[in-house]
């Protein structure tokens, strides 16, 4: 069980989303969802496949418009901003994708170079070695600075894709699924890197999963998503301290030890 980050700072709300409502055709995804973010903490988005989950992150970042509702994100009313703005918002959000992939042709240390030169074209080389040195430090993969994607592990991609998100001192993550298709093991060293990340950093973050280890782990609060709105929050123990058979079914489908 994760001990609750003490350094969260609540009068800061870095998201705040009131009423969101999201339809594709004649299919609600999300039907009013009231969600905050307080500064420096780490919040899980739980919810079964298809509930919408990456759909209000989408939302919360800009890439998809939502049909109803206040979406505020570091202070800003996503629905008014132009798409400049929206670009320079987003840069201050880090995206952790399922499928964020690292580019196979270039070394660990030329992917992370790559955001930089692509967004911060004013820092001098040794600038950009700081940083990445600073980066690879915190993933615990200094020494994989040359190594090509294709000579790491699954999990090890995953940190340096973490890293990469990370180059650019975002203030806010956002990470979806990110024990997807890892090992037991693997999972445990993601959980503790986002962990990681939330403490040296400190980034608030939302985490999306239906893994109820990564949840316990890294949530300081969980909200869970059910038939389009968030019908339970709190502590890992709070939510499911509950008759509801909903959320006792997604409970038993997941293992935890
Ligand atoms: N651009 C889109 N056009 C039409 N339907 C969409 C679009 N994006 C998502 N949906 C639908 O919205 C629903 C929610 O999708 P979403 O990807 O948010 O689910 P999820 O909770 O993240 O699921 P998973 O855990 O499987 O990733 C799904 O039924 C999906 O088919």
């Amino acid at each position: 069980m994760k001990k609750t980050n003490p350094n969260i700072n609540k009068e800061n709300k870095v998201i705040s989303i009131r009423g969101l409502k999201k339809a594709f055709e004649d299919y609600k995804v999300l039907r009013g969802v009231d969600l905050d973010l307080y500064q420096g903490e780490n919040l899980v988005v739980l919810g079964r496949s298809g509930t919408g989950k990456s759909v209000l992150i989408k939302i919360i970042a800009g890439l998809l418009k939502s049909d109803k509702g206040q979406i505020n994100v570091l202070g800003q009313d996503v629905n008014k901003l132009k798409s400049k703005e929206l670009d320079e918002l987003r840069l201050k959000i880090g995206f952790s994708f399922q499928n964020s992939a690292l580019y196979d042709s270039m070394t660990v240390r030329e992917n992370l170079e790559f955001p930089l030169l692509r967004h911060s074209r004013d820092l001098s080389q040794q600038e950009i070695d700081n940083l990445i040195e600073t980066v690879l430090d915190a993933v615990g993969l200094a020494q994989t600075i040359n190594q090509m994607p294709s000579e790491l592990s699954g999990g090890q991609r995953k940190r340096i894709g973490i890293a990469r998100t990370l180059i650019l001192r975002p203030e806010i993550m956002l990470y979806d699924e990110p024990t997807a298709g890892l090992d037991p093991i693997t999972s445990i060293e993601i959980n503790n890197l986002i962990n990681e990340v939330q403490r040296r950093f400190n980034t608030s973050s939302i985490i999306i999963t239906h893994d109820l280890t990564c949840a316990r782990d890294t949530g300081d609060r969980i909200v869970m998503l059910l038939d389009g709105q968030f019908q339970r929050q709190g502590t890992f123990e709070e939510v499911f301290n509950t008759d509801d058979k909903r959320v006792k079914a997604f409970y038993d489908y997941n293992f935890i030890e």
